[in-house]
Parts: structure tokens; sequence; C-alpha cells
């Protein structure tokens, strides 16, 4: 009996084989063979191929670049990346030959690209391998190298007449990307490429598109009718593709430099993504149709605006070989964007992307909006809202976050997850593999079109080269938006803070007012005020102010730090010192309610005390979020988006179990204590006061752009009531000039 368990069986072999009958042969030759592409991935790939008997056995392999080298040499520079990259191991299987016998279907030719004599040795060097193997003149020409080189190859192609269709052969080109570097030098390699192959002998490569799971978002949605009807607004609240790498530029730092994140990832395997899940179903699964479908998707999506986008730089960037001392590529972004039509109407999507992660995940997480009213005791509904995650890579799965009932009595609710594990413990095809061979058999179903790398730059054209990067450390990342400090859902607008703008001469005097009459009200409630005082240049002035202001009763009043810098009491680099120099020593506070940290001894150790202090103070609660800690917290903002001692990327973000640490801060070099975002979030009020135009970009992102408080830590801060800023017009001046470098 047949039935959709067992089609396996019926359909047998021709399943596997995902019904490629053909054994395409041709010639393929590299441009930049003695690059790290095609060693890594382009020999490899094809290695894998050959095992499969996917490709003709007289395939031939010829290799093409400037340095010197004989076939013996070039084969041997390739056998360790194809034993350590290729999916299939040489000799390994039954099926996989050994080196040798593979290693003969390569041969290198060494020139110039910009010397008509390499074409010619070339066209010669085909023929030869014609008449010896019958492998037929089809010729797949693969761009691997630097792509201001593209042009001059493709003339030299052209001159040769290395670009026909001849008879029953084939010639066609990958180009590799970047596919220039903004909208105007996309269109001139355009023009180049068109005036030279024709629309179909030309495939632009997205290796993305290739990945075994990336092409499993069509099935998912399309082979099913299970989740097409929920695929829209009513029911998904936001979308976020989030590509983090753990490797930094290594030894691209040439190329990276002049491209960053935004032009290296977002603008090509993001956007392709995001096409994928957000476009309309094609009519038939065939390159125009899908092509057609991604350009009416791109076409939606709305101009990015500065307040989009934040982006950051990894701590050490700087140092790395062939980057400028002064670079401000970014190696991270954020961008939210939002696509205009029907479908996706107030649908938030985000597209992240960085280097030097903490970890390598590729990952789409679709949010659902919560149920309508929650009928249950736990109204876990809220924070634990369905989510489709799409695992891209590595450990290929895909899951679905539910809630199910605790089992027992009662109807408590607990967070469960569905699995679906994509590779069942084999391999997956490597995306280079897939791609080569859909080369060779014609197909462009799953390459990108001249069209949408227009509209790609067009989009991405505004923010590619705006902006000072954030310095983040490689932390950034351990802890996904699922963790504790992002159960707010980050990806959503914030609540309007209060935001008093006022002319410098005035912003402190306001903000000492502010401070003492919420102290005055305090004490007239509940008898006793607590505050937790920032350090720094800023606060200076205010504090003078504060310690100026009459009739306040501090005897009710316990002062404490947010965070110390590892110095004795006494430096000047002290936040104690500053404090007790502006404030403290001018007016009758009891010295019991001074509480400070004991930075003189060791760091952890000074954590350790100052924590037992505020446990002793607030109590301590078995559940932290049933405590409450200060009434007020005065909080400053650095360059970076830094607040307390919380910088970007550092793992004391989503510290969740202790009040206070010591953290090394690895952007200055130095070791800090700070209390921890729970201590923040469970504090009854907030206060930033910032100032100066150096601040002014960053606070336009803290407050407009993208939340990311592992990325922007200022951002983490919403008290259990009200949070207040205090800027002066000079802070607040980037609302026009946010897209100035
Ligand atoms: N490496 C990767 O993972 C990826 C690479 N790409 C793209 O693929 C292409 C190739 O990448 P990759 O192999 O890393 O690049 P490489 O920098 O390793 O360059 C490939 C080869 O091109 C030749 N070459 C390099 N610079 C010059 C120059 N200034 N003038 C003439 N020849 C030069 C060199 O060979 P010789 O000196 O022997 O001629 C080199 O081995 C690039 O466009 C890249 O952006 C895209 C996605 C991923
Ligand atoms: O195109 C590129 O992709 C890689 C990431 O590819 P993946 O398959 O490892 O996810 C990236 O490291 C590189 O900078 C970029 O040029």
């Amino acid at each position: 009996m047949f039935s959709c368990e067992n089609i396996k069986e019926f359909l047998g072999e021709s399943l596997e084989q995902n019904q490629i009958q053909e054994k395409p042969s041709c010639m393929i030759i590299i441009f930049g063979a003695s690059g790290d592409l095609t060693n890594r991935k382009v020999i490899p790939g094809i290695h894998s191929l050959n095992c499969e008997s996917r490709i003709g056995t007289n395939t031939q392999i010829i290799g093409v670049a400037r340095t010197k080298m004989t076939n013996e040499e070039f084969r041997d520079s390739l056998e360790e990346s194809v034993k350590n990259y290729s999916r299939l191991k040489p000799g390994k299987t039954t099926y996989c030959e050994p080196w040798d016998s593979f290693a003969k279907k390569i041969t290198y030719l060494y020139g110039d690209y910009d010397d008509p004599k390499t074409y010619q040795n070339l066209v010669q060097h085909l023929l030869d391998l014609n008449q010896k193997f019958k492998t037929p003149l089809n010729y797949l020409f693969y761009c691997a190298t630097p792509p201001q080189l593209y042009p001059i190859i493709l003339r030299h192609l052209a001159q040769f007449k290395l670009n026909q269709n001849r008879d029953s052969f084939w010639s066609r080109i990958i180009i590799e990307k970047p596919f220039g570097s903004n909208l105007e030098t996309a269109i001139e390699l355009h023009k180049v490429v068109n005036s030279i192959f024709t629309h179909s002998q030309v495939f632009y490569i997205d290796h993305y598109l290739g990945k075994e799971t990336v092409q499993s978002i069509l099935t998912f949605r399309f082979a099913n009718t299970i989740f097409e009807p929920i695929w829209n607004r009513n029911y998904i609240e936001s979308v976020h593709v989030n590509v983090m790498e753990s490797v930094d530029v290594g030894g691209r730092g040439n190329y990276y430099d002049k491209s960053g994140v935004i032009r290296d990832m977002l603008v090509n395997h993001l956007l392709q993504l995001l096409c994928l899940i957000a476009m309309e179903p094609p009519p038939r699964y065939t390159s125009d149709y899908l092509r057609r479908e991604k350009i009416k998707l791109l076409q939606s999506i709305k101009p990015i605006s500065c307040s989009n986008f934040a982006i950051g730089q990894y701590h050490g960037y700087r140092s790395e070989q062939k980057i400028s001392k002064d670079s401000n590529t970014p190696t991270y972004a954020d961008v939210d964007l939002e696509i205009d039509n029907w479908r996706w109407q107030g649908v938030r999507f985000r597209l992240s992307s960085g280097k030097k992660l903490a970890k390598k995940e590729t990952e789409i997480v679709l949010t659902f909006k919560q149920p309508p009213f929650s009928m249950f005791s736990t109204s876990l509904e809220s924070v634990c809202k369905n989510q489709l995650r799409i695992v891209i890579q590595p450990d290929e799965r895909i899951e679905l976050k539910m809630l199910s009932k605790i089992p027992g009595a009662g109807m408590k609710t607990q967070p469960m997850k569905l699995t679906y594990l994509y590779s069942q413990g084999e391999p997956l095809p490597d995306a280079y593999e897939r791609l080569l061979l859909d080369v060779m058999l014609g197909d462009s179903s799953l390459f990108t079109s001249a069209e949408e790398q227009r509209l790609s730059w067009k989009l991405f054209d505004s923010i590619t080269d705006h902006g000072i990067p954030i310095q983040y450390v490689s932390t950034l990342g351990t802890n996904s938006l699922s963790s504790l400090v992002s159960q707010v859902n980050y990806l959503l607008p914030r609540k309007t803070d209060d935001i008093r703008v006022l002319v410098p001469e005035d912003v402190a005097k306001m903000y000492a007012t502010m401070v003492a009459t919420t102290a005055r009200q305090f004490i007239q409630k509940k008898g006793i005020f607590t505050m937790a005082l920032s350090g720094g240049a800023s606060p200076v002035k205010p504090y003078e102010l504060v310690a100026q202001e009459p009739d306040l009763d501090w005897s009710k009043i316990h002062v404490f730090l947010v965070d110390e810098r590892c110095v004795p009491p006494d430096d000047k680099d002290s936040n104690y010192h500053m404090i007790n120099e502006t404030l403290l020593s001018k007016v009758k506070i009891p010295p019991e309610n001074i509480h400070r940290i004991h930075t003189e001894f060791e760091p952890e150790k000074a954590a350790q005390l100052y924590e037992e202090e505020i446990e002793k103070f607030f109590g301590n609660q078995k559940s932290i979020k049933n405590s409450t800690f200060f009434d007020l917290l005065l909080l400053g903002m650095g360059d970076d988006g830094h607040t307390a001692s919380l910088f970007p990327g550092a793992n004391t973000i989503s510290e969740t179990k202790r009040k206070v640490v010591a953290t090394f801060v690895e952007q200055l070099g130095v070791w800090r204590v700070t209390i921890t975002p729970i201590v923040i979030q469970n504090s009854l009020n907030a206060s930033f006061f910032v100032t100066g135009t150096k601040k002014s970009k960053r606070l336009y992102t803290v407050l407009h752009g993208p939340q990311n408080p592992f990325l922007i830590p200022a951002q983490l801060v919403r008290p259990k009531g009200s949070l207040s800023w205090f800027v002066d017009t000079d802070a607040y001046s980037s609302n026009d000039i946010c897209f100035e470098k």
C-alpha cells in the first residue's frame, strides 16, 4: 500500500538522487585558482560531486592564475584542502576514488589575467584536453579573483570567442560576489557582463542560496498547508534573520576594510534569506518565477533611515592585518526593515550579522503574536510567544516553541520545543556542490539576478558608509534575544521615554532639581530615599548643584554607586572620590548612609562585598524579580552606548543571577565593578544625564535605533517605574545629521 511514510521505498533511488539523471561533462576553468575560494570551496565541491558521480567522468578542471606552478604543484596545493573541506573524503568511501586519480582531472596554467597569451594558451589547452579525454567543449568559467579583474577576464574571453555558445556546446560564467560596491558600480559590472554574455549564460553566485536549509525554506512554506495561512501580519509579530560568525576578518583585511558587514553579508546573503521568507508563492519553481517574486518583495521594502540601523566593530579589529588604524568599517550590523505590502504591514523585520561573535549560527526566527487573552493562571503567553526557528547552520534544524501544560494537578503552562533535525547525522551537501552542479545543468533558480542586486544596493546605499560603529567584545551573541534581559521584546519599539532637551546652561540645574524633588517626595511618602550614582566627568556639575539644594534631609537619604573603577577610593579616577568631592563632603549625610564599593580590594572581592551590602539593605529575596532596589538610578551614557560598567558585547549584560559583578572591560583594558541589568530593571526609576555633541549620534541610536541592548547597553535600562532623559541641545543635535560621517 502506498503511503506518505513509505514513499521513499516506492521511489527508491530516484528520490535519493533528487531525480537528477543527467551527468554533465565540461571544462571547468577557474580564474584565481591559487586563492582561498578555489582551495576551500570550489575544488572540494567538485570533488564531492565527482564522488557521487553527479558529473561526467571526463570533466576537466583547469586552474588559471599568475603564480608559477606546475600541474603537480597545483594538485599538491589542493590535496590538503580537499581532505579538510570536502564533504566526501578522497578514497574514504567505496565510491570516492583516491586523491591521485581525482587529481589527474586537474591541470594548471599560469599567466597574467590581462595578457592575451594567457587566453591563447588556454584555448590550445582546452583543445588538447578535448582530444585526449573527449571532454565536450562546454566551458564553465569561474571568476574567483578579486572583482576588479572580472571585466579584464571577461573582455579577453570575448576576444578569444570563449564566451559564445557553439553548436550544441555551451559557455557559462560564474561571477562571485561582491557584485560592485554600490548601485553605480553594480550597474557598471552588469553593463560589462551583458555586453559579453547573454542573460542565460551568467550565474551570479550567492552561496547562501545553495545551502540545503535555505532551499528547504521554500518547501517548508510551499509544500505544506499548515503555515502559509498564518504567514502574515495577522499572526506574525517579527522576523529576525540573524547570521552570527565567530571568525574574524582573517587574511581578508584588504577586501573587508573597504567592504564591511553590510556589503559583505546584508546586501546579499541576508537579504536573499529575507526574500525567501517573505516573498509571495511563485506559480512554479522556475528561476524566472522565483526571481520575479523576489524582485517584487525587494521593491516593497521601505527605504532604510538612520533610525533603522546600528553598527558595531569588534574590539581589536583596527590592529588586524591590512586594516586601517582608524577604520570605521562595521563588522556588526542590525538593520530593521519594513515591508510595505498587504501581507507584512506592521511586521518588524530585522537583519543582523557580525564577525567575532561568541558563536557561529545562522537562524531565522519568526515570533508569533500572543494569544488574544489568557485563560490560565500563569500568563506565560505574553513572554513565551510561539516562535518558529529555522536554524540554517550549524546543527541544521527547525524548532517550534510552544506552551504546554505542566503534567499533574492544576493548569500551569511551561515552554516546550518541537524539533526537526534536518541532517539526520549525515553532513549535508555543501552549497558550492549544489550550485556548481546547477550551473552545469543550466539551472539558474538558485542564483541572483542583476535586477535583484540593483534593488538590494538601492536599499542599502543610504547606510553603507555612514555612522561610527560601537566597539564590542566577542561575547556579543552569547545569549540570543531570548535571555532574561530580552524578555521585554527588544524587537518592539520602546515605549516613549520622558525626554527633556535643555540648553547646556540649564540641563545640570534641572537634573539637580529633579533629584532633589524626587528625594523629597520619597522621604515624605516612605521616610527614606535610596539613590545609586554614576561617576565620570559629566555629572560633576549636577552633583555640586544637588549639594546646594536646601531642605534635603540627608539623614534619610542613602547613597550607593552604580559602578566603580578598580582604584583606591582616594584615586582621582575613583567614582567615589568624585562623588565625595562634589556632593557627599558638602552635605550632612551620616557615614552609614554612604554605600561605596570597596575597590581597594581585588575586583571579585569588591563585587562580592558590594553585593552583600545591597542584599543587607534591600533584603535577599529568593526571586530577584520580586525585589525592588533603588528609588532612583542616576545614569550616564558613554560615547559607545555603555551605561554603569555594562559595555557593548560584555557578558555582564546577560548576567541573570548576580546583582553586582567584577568585569574586565576589554575595550579599556581595565577592571570595573558594576551593578547588573537585573538590579537596573528592578529599580523604581532611572534618569540619564547626557551632554555634549560627542554623544549625539549614539544618543540617537539609543533612543530611535534598533533595540539591541547587547550592542547598545544603555537601551537595557527599563526600570519598573519611569525612565527620563536630561539631555542638552548639543547631545540632541543628531536628529537632522545622523547620516553624516
Ligand atoms: N574566500 C571566500 O570565502 C569567498 C570569496 N568570495 C569572492 O571570491 C573571489 C575570490 O576570493 P578569494 O579566493 O578569497 O580571493 P583571493 O584574494 O585569495 O584571490 C584569488 C586569487 O586572485 C589573484 N589575485 C589576488 N589579488 C590580485 C591582484 N591584485 N591582481 C591580480 N591577481 C590577484 C591571486 O592569484 P595569483 O596571484 O596567483 O594570480 C589569488 O590567489 C573574490 O571576489 C571574493 O570576494 C566570495 C565569497 C566567499
Ligand atoms: O560571503 C561570505 O560568507 C562568509 C560566511 O559564509 P558561511 O557559509 O560560512 O556562513 C563570510 O565569512 C564572508 O565574510 C563573506 O564574504
